[in-house]
């Protein structure tokens, strides 16, 4: 059997796998990168940007209509054959010889095939010509993400509903869509597949987009269904069967629901199937616990970073952490000293209270680290201020009846934002300043002076620092 020996092995090239071998390499080191599937991993290819792809004409659509003027020279339709056709273009048709390009680009040993950790710092790998085994003289790093979670519902696998990977990889449009979940690939798919005419029903446990402020899910399901969606919340499904070209959904409430294809987007679960982990006595079945330099628990040659460690399940915040991994493994190879301390260079604090997140719903969601609630959980003496984005000058340039809602979470000991939500059409570019704002712990009374350009949507900074009712005027510097 084939044994190569090199610095770090990756296991998993999504896109934070990607990213931990090109930082490692930055630093030095030799990297073997082992993949099983399409280099590029779920983002490229079945999650944020087919499904981005698939939203964004309907967005673009709904904008031009939102403008008297601009209006009347939209006359049709989407032409869902033409969307699906962008969207293929941006996953290449499914063909990674672009990122494989990339990767090898960076000097990294791709070894295709299915990784299996066989032993300490020992990798191997189940290739189309047999096992290879690869050693690791320092590290070895678990990227290998998650996959769909399907719950345990009664004829739901018999009936073969579509998971995200199916959906964001359909080749026609269904005429009828039920998508069980009520989170941010529910949302989203569920936007989209009604922009492309199908006839959506979304049937949600709860509320939608429960962990985000209340108001952000209301909007979102206002929205839905004045587009005509079937919004369902508080109710799930307790039977699935499908016959012929139907599936019919029982919900708790003794309804039924019958769609063409049945989507279920109910969350995700760590990709660890044979991965070999019991070997080391860790539990197949969960994510992987990680330090802040996303080392292991009790192997200091094992990291896991991206979605396989469950601090946040985002591809930006996957290659925040794998900038932070890649560049740890380098330092400790060379005896460096490792910066882990808070905001410290090896340390993916931000993972704690910073995370940046944009739902591509209609209207978008943009959020950025805690919410008024789960700062309470914190026992931060938080208070919320919110303000009416219609109110301000932007946004009723940018669409005629524009509505949407911005609130900030301020630490009230601190004097900083420490969460941000803000609901509407086009606010994801909104996001990046809050992110600053509570990543550098920029005291309100700093920010009163960071004037927002007249008139844009970001007006809204200096209206929400007014509902505060603070006098910046007489604050210290
Ligand atoms: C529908 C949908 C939309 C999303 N949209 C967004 C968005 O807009 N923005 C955002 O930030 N996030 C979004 N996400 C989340 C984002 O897709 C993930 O956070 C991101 O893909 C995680 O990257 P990763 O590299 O950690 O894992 P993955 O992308 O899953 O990569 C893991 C790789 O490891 C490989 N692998 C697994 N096991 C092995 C093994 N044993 N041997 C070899 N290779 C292996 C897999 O084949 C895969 O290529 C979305 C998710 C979904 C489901
Ligand atoms: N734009 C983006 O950033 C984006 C888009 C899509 C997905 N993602 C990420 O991908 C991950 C997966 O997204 P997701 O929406 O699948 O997960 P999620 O965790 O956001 O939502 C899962 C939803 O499924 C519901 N659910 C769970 N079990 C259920 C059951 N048995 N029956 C009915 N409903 C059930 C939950 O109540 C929840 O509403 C998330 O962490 C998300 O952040 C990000």
């Amino acid at each position: 059997m084939e044994t190569t020996a090199f610095d770090l092995i990756v296991i998993g090239a999504g896109s934070t796998g990607e990213n931990v071998a090109d930082q490692a390499i930055h630093g030095g080191l030799s990297v073997a990168v082992v993949e099983s599937d399409l280099v590029g991993g779920d983002c490229s290819y079945w999650a944020c940007m087919p499904s981005k792809a698939l939203i964004r004409p309907g967005e673009a659509l709904r904008a031009a209509r939102a403008v008297k003027g601009a209006a009347a020279a939209v006359t049709g339709s989407l032409d869902p054959a033409a969307v699906l056709q962008r969207r293929d273009s941006f996953t290449s048709g499914w063909d990674d010889s672009g990122q494989v390009e990339w990767l090898e680009g960076t000097g990294a040993t791709l070894v295709r095939g299915t990784g299996r950790i066989t032993g300490e710092r020992e990798v191997t790998v189940e290739t189309d010509d047999g096992p290879v085994v690869l050693i690791a003289r320092h590290a070895v790093a678990v990227c290998t993400g998650t996959e769909p979670n399907i719950p345990d519902i009664e004829g739901l696998r018999d009936a073969r509903p579509w998971t995200t990977k199916d959906v964001t990889s359909a080749q026609q449009v269904p005429g009828s869509l039920a998508i069980l979940g009520g989170g941010v690939a529910a949302c989203e798919l569920a936007s989209a597949f009604a922009s492309l005419g199908s006839d959506v029903t979304l049937i949600a446990r709860h509320t939608l987009l429960g962990t985000m402020e209340a108001f952000a899910g209301e909007a979102v399901a206002r929205r839905l269904r004045a587009r005509g969606v079937q919004v369902r919340t508080g109710a799930g499904a307790t039977r699935v069967e499908r016959s012929g070209g139907t599936v019919t959904l029982t919900l708790s409430d003794g309804e039924l629901v019958e769609a063409a294809e049945l989507l279920v987007a109910t969350g995700r679960r760590p990709r660890t199937g044979g991965l070999g982990l019991d070997v080391l006595g860790l539990d197949a079945d969960d994510y992987l616990t990680v330090d802040d330099t996303l080392r292991v628990e009790g192997h200091d040659w094992l990291y896991a970073v991206g979605d396989i460690n469950g601090r946040a399940l985002l591809t930006h915040q996957g290659k925040y952490q794998a900038r932070a991994a890649g560049d740890v493994i380098a330092a400790r190879a060379a005896g460096q000293p490792v910066e882990d301390d808070t905001w410290g260079r090896h340390a993916a604090t931000a993972d704690h209270g910073a995370v940046p997140q944009v739902v591509f719903t209609d209207p978008q969601v943009a959020s950025v680290g805690l919410t008024g609630k789960a700062a309470g959980e914190r026992g931060i003496a938080a208070r919320t201020v919110e303000y009416d984005l219609a109110q301000v000058a932007g946004a009723s340039l940018h669409a005629d009846d524009y509505q949407g809602k911005a609130c900030l979470v301020i630490d009230e000991g601190k004097g900083t934002v420490v969460g941000a939500t803000f609901v509407g059409p086009d606010v994801a570019e909104l996001l990046h300043a809050a992110t600053i704002a509570v990543v550098g712990e920029v005291p309100l009374h700093r920010l009163w002076h960071a004037v927002p350009a007249y008139p844009t949507m970001s007006e809204v900074w200096l209206r929400l620092l007014e509902a505060t009712g603070d006098d910046f005027r007489t604050a210290r510097r």
